[in-house]
Order: structure tokens, then sequence, then C-alpha cells
């Protein structure tokens, strides 16, 4: 699969719509809508891709989407950790306001939850017989006008779902960020919500291990029985398969997690191989490889430079096809017994968008205590931190340099 791509950035005078700024009903600017154009040639074909066409925008939208989906319990905080980590700053839910927001902001990113667009209380889903996860018991009228305006650059009041309470409480103001992450059940659901995502991202758990996580953490820490965690993963699988599980095939990346091969007929669930399916031709994201962009590779990276115990470290890399897309897809089986070590696996990696060498290891090791950080979960989350980093760092200088080159 060989793919060139070249960039040149031209502002289109047929394409380009000026309008001046305007107030929004909370006195922020609009951002003066300024589309400009960047050529494509890309000698790859992605079918199905949004971006696939031979001209990508660079627009003067002032707050990059990002959309984030999963099932409950399958990582989207420890997730966010993670990318929130890459940039700096602690994230935390907004000052003075409702104790039980959702929603967490830092420096350059806000994460805001879906969660919050539920039109069923918990009552209400109840009297209806509807889950959480029925697009029935969510307002997606709402969700659409309010991250696009966000995208816009006009703050909104934005609803809260009390996890506590079960209620709808009353709304919070949320200002536009640098970069708006929405995490929940839905982000990609919404033909409208995800066409104005600038990236999106699916956290694929296999059933066997969600269920070895949903045991962990709600047996362990909630205190509630193996049956009732049974009886609740069976409820949701349903609604689960219909109206999560197909946002799969829009996602430029997934992270799918599956049970180890190297141990037969583990059911343990504690090894675990983590593929990084990544789609190709998608605007500002190059995928990360191993070795030899586009090659099939195998490696077993345990032996001098590498500590391995049973039942060692397998990682996998090549090219693939998703949902009739092409992809490229890196892998990892196994986990790391020394986290230090993890320099030399990444030192073997390109395109991880790091800043310095070792960037990706010194952000593994900060976090160790981060549930995934000895195996793949942690290591692709990391990496895809850091393309969104890139992502983001490459749609501001496109701005900047379309904005140069109209005004010249
Ligand atoms: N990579 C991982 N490896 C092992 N366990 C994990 C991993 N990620 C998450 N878990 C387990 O799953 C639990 C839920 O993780 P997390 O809170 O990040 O998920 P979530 O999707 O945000 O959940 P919810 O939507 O219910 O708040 C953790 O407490 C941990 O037990
Ligand atoms: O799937 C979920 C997403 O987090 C929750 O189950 C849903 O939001 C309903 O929440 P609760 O169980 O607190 O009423």
């Amino acid at each position: 699969m060989a793919v060139s791509t070249v960039y040149t950035i031209q502002p289109l005078n047929s394409s380009c719509s000026i309008s001046t700024p305007t107030k929004s009903h909370l006195g922020f600017s609009q951002k003066q809508q300024v589309l400009f154009f960047s050529k494509r040639i890309n000698t790859s074909s992605s079918s199905n891709s949004r971006r696939s066409s031979s001209e990508i925008a660079c627009s003067a939208e002032k707050t990059v989407v990002i959309g984030l989906a999963a099932d409950s319990g399958c990582g989207k905080s420890t997730f966010m950790r993670r990318l929130t980590s890459v940039f700096g700053g602690a994230a935390e839910p907004p000052r003075g306001g409702n104790p039980d927001s959702n929603t967490l902001i830092s420096d350059t990113t806000t994460v805001i939850c879906l969660d919050d667009y539920h039109s069923l209380d918990r009552t209400g889903r109840k009297e209806k017989g509807v889950t959480a996860l029925d697009p029935r018991a969510n307002n997606f009228d709402l969700m659409y006008e309010q991250v696009k305006a966000i995208k816009d650059g006009v703050a909104v009041d934005k609803p809260i779902y009390n996890h506590v309470t079960g209620l709808l409480d009353p709304p919070e103001l949320i200002k536009p960020p640098k970069i708006l992450v929405i995490e929940g059940l839905h982000p990609m659901y919404d033909q409208r919500v995800r066409d104005i995502l600038d990236f999106s991202i699916y956290l694929d758990i296999s059933n066997e291990v969600k269920f070895a996580w949903k045991i962990q953490r709600d047996m362990a820490e909630r205190g509630h029985s193996l049956e009732s965690i049974k009886a609740s993963i069976e409820a949701r699988k349903p609604d689960f398969d219909a109206y999560i599980d197909p946002q799969k095939q829009y996602a430029d990346v997934v992270i799918e997690v599956l049970p180890t091969q190297l141990i037969p007929d583990d059911n343990e669930g504690k090894v675990l191989r983590v593929k990084l399916i990544q789609k190709e031709g998608v605007n500002h994201f190059s995928p990360v490889y191993l070795f030899d962009e586009g090659s099939t590779i195998s490696w077993i990276p345990c032996g001098r430079k590498l500590t391995c115990s049973y039942p060692g470290i397998k990682f996998a890399y090549g090219p693939d096809t998703y949902f009739g897309n092409e992809v490229s897809v890196a892998e990892m089986d196994g986990q790391f017994d020394r986290l230090d070590e993890l320099i030399y696996v990444e030192s073997h990696l390109s395109n991880i968008s790091s800043k310095f060498y070792g960037e990706v290891t010194q952000q593994m090791l900060k976090h160790a205590d981060f549930p995934g950080s000895s195996n793949g979960t942690g290591l692709f989350q990391t990496i895809v931190g850091l393309k969104i980093r890139d992502l983001y760092e490459q749609i501001v200088a496109c701005r900047v340099e379309a904005l140069q080159t109209a005004k010249a």
C-alpha cells in the first residue's frame, strides 16, 4: 500500500466564505468564518472516509472537536486522564459549579460527557422501559446544536445528568476551549455530530475483557455481586450491539482489547492483546508504524534489551481493511515487566508524534499507577494522546498559514 501525501496550502476564492463577527446570546464573539483549503494528493484510496476527498478544509473554526466512544466502564476516564496529561495541567470540574458535574476542564481541553444529553432521567427510562443506550433516551438535536456552537466559538448552557441522583440538573455554562472532547456512549451515532468531529476514537473492549474489568471495579470497589454484574451486562447487550458497537466503523482510530493469544485458552483476562486500528487518509493524522511503513511485521522484543516474564510480549504491524476502509494496525500482546525498558520498544515505533526521544516512556512512567500501564492499552492510549496533540497543532498551524496567505 504505497502512500504519498503532498499538502499545499492555498486560499480558494470561490470556496472562501467570510462572515462578520456576531454576538452570541451570552456575549461571546462568534468566529470569523474563513474557510481555506489545503490540497491533498494521496495515492491511497480510503473508501467511506468522510475526509477522503482530494481537498481538505483548513477552517478558522475556534475549537477542535474530538469524539471518544465506548461503553460504560471501558476506560474512557483513564484515557482522558492520559490525554489531558499530554497537554500538561490538571483537569478539574467547573469551579464553583455543580459538585456532580461530569465535565472536566484543563488549560487546553474541556471534556464533556454525553450522558448529559440523556433526555430521560433514571425514572423516565424505567417508566418507558428503555436503557440509556437507546437513542430515544437521548437528545441528539441538542447535542448537535451545542457541540456545533462550541466548535464555532459560542458558549452554551449544557444540561447535566446527575449520576448520583439519576436526575437532570440545571445546566452549566461551557465556554469554547481549544480542544473539546465529547466522550460517552454516542459521539458518532448521529451523522450531524459525527460530521463535525475533527477526530474520533472508539474503545472496543471485547466481552470477556469487559466482564473482567467490570468484576474488578464493581465487585471490588463498589460491592456489587457477581450475579448483578452479569445481569447488568446482559441487560445492556442488545442495545449495546444495536446502537453503540456500530459506531466503531466511523472511528478514525479504534483501540481493540482482546484476550491474549500467548496463553492457550486463557480465561483470566489479565494478559491482553491490544490492537491500534488506524484509518488511512485522515486529515492531519498519519498512522504509527513499526520498523517499516506498509510492511507486515511480527516482532518479539524480549531478550537482552527487554525483560519479559511468561508469557512474553509480541508486537505485530501491517496494513488491513476495516469496515471497507484501508487501515494500518499495530498490535501488542503481553505485558511489560519493567516500564523503564519501554524506551526500547518506543525507539522502534515511528510517527508517534512525540516532541522528544522517550516521551511515550516518560508519560507511561508518570502514570504507572493507571489501569493498563503495563500493557498495550496504556501504550496505545498514550500514543493516541500524542497524535491528538499533533493533530491539534497541525490544525492551528494550517489555520495560521491560511490566514497569512489570505492577508498577503
Ligand atoms: N486498560 C485497563 N486495564 C485494566 N483495567 C482497566 C483498564 N481501563 C479501565 N480498566 C478498569 O475499568 C474500570 C473503568 O475504567 P474507567 O473509569 O476509565 O472507564 P469509563 O469508561 O470512564 O467508565 P464509566 O463510563 O462507567 O465512568 C477501572 O476502574 C478499571 O478497573
Ligand atoms: O451507560 C451509562 C453511561 O455512563 C450509564 O449507565 C447511563 O448514563 C445511566 O446512568 P445511571 O446508571 O447513573 O442512571
